[in-house]
């Protein structure tokens, strides 16, 4: 028995919800180009977690029910107002809030298929308006209701602003909403499938799963990102600081990939997109920084952006503070984790690794007083 670091390059599921196969992302076999030049999130949620594109009605009775169940109990936004709103990071907030949102569902530990899919629509349907909310009443501001007219995209920037967006930026939100769907196998998810498959409830599965993407080395990577970016601040310091980082062999955010040695297939339309909104906005130096750097770095190393890397000048220009770009990529991978943990559930076995034990052989207990 002898383990595989990271688990990397094991097959540890059968999954028909997305594949990366020889660098090309499918979402239920649509390619994602296509799927981002075209598809609203809703229909990629319906997508996921049904196997097929919806048909029209089947994608209005969806937005029907997703403006049905975005608002939250109002005893979670009271136990909001009670976190130390100044001091936390709203990921921190996102998994305590979803955790107790559980609280208020008197089916939480339902286990039937439709009191799941359910619950999937609940939190898909709830999860924006608590990252807003807690945008909002951390700026000592009242959380905005959603407006049942308005798409998934344009919904949350209403709650996060509290007016009504402009498509430019409602159509950019879609599409990073799209791109962030879903995954595979990435840690979250994987995190996921193992809570569900004790059988324990979605709501923990999505707990679970919120805290794995927390981390720098997976979603709170494009956080990382903007840090790196307002530390460079201008165009004429990336050379010396990617140069500083090869040098003393440190990371570089939003770069590299488990899966993906060639490039990531999202990156090229974030980059498109962040080259677009930085010209909007006029602050095209964060587009000119993040090119520059992956220019270098990726001559240098070899390693390319993923993700994280073009999404966080995105966020940037579209208004959105920097620690909610991570809960953004929650809202939109919730839709993901949704469509494994149904998966998980209908055909569940308990996931349960080994592990090479590698620690002291033969030891023989010694009482206390002669240690
Ligand atoms: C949505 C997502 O989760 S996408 C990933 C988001 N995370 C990041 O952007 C954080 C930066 N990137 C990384 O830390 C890594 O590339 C990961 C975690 C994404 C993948 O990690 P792994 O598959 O374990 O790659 P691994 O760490 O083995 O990398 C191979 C080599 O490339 C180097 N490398 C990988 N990524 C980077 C990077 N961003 N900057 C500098 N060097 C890197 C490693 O140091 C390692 O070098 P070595 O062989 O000399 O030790
Ligand atoms: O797949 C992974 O390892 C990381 C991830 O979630 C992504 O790239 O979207």
């Amino acid at each position: 028995m002898s383990a595989t670091r990271g688990l990397e390059g094991i097959v540890a599921t059968t999954s028909s919800v997305s594949s990366i196969i020889d660098s090309t992302l499918t979402y239920q076999g649509y390619e994602i180009d296509d799927l981002a030049d075209h598809a609203s999130f809703e229909e990629v949620i319906f997508l996921l977690w049904n196997g097929r594109l919806p048909k029209e009605a089947e994608l209005n009775e969806l937005k029907g029910q997703l403006a049905e169940h975005a608002a939250i109990p109002n005893e979670v936004i009271e136990q909001m107002k009670s976190y130390p709103l100044k001091d936390i990071h709203p990921m921190a907030a996102l998994r305590t809030a979803i955790s107790s949102l559980g609280l208020y569902d008197e089916d939480a530990d339902v286990m039937e298929e439709s009191a799941n899919r359910l619950k999937a629509l609940k939190l898909q349907a709830k999860i924006p308006t608590i990252v807003t909310a807690f945008s909002r009443l951390r700026e000592g501001k009242d959380p905005i209701a959603p407006k049942k007219d308005l798409s998934f995209a344009a919904n949350f920037l209403y709650m996060l602003k509290g007016e009504d967006p402009d498509e430019i930026s409602v159509d950019a939100f879609n599409k990073a909403l799209v791109l962030h769907a879903d995954h595979e196998l990435n840690a979250s998810t994987f995190t996921a499938r193992v809570c569900v498959a004790t059988l324990s409830d979605v709501y923990s599965g999505i707990t679970a799963a919120i805290g794995a993407l927390k981390g720098p080395l997976h979603g709170g990577a494009n956080e990382a990102v903007m840090k790196m970016l307002t530390e460079i601040d201008t165009v004429e310091n990336v050379e010396p600081f990617v140069r500083k980082a090869i040098d003393n062999k440190e990371k570089i955010m939003g770069f590299g990939h488990r899966v993906y040695k060639n490039g990531d297939p999202r990156a090229k339309h974030l980059k498109e997109m962040s080259k677009r909104l930085t010209e909007i906005t006029g602050e095209k130096k964060w587009y000119e920084m993040s090119v520059k750097i992956d220019e270098i770095f990726t001559a240098e190393k070899g390693i390319l952006p993923n993700v994280d890397f073009y999404s966080a000048s995105v966020y940037h220009s579209l208004g959105i503070d920097h620690d909610l770009f991570t809960p953004i990529f929650a809202v939109s991978r919730t839709s993901g984790w949704l469509a494994h943990i149904l998966e998980q559930y209908s055909n569940n076995r308990l996931i349960r690794p080994r592990a090479e034990y590698n620690g002291p052989n033969k030891q023989v207990y010694i009482p206390l007083e002669k240690r």
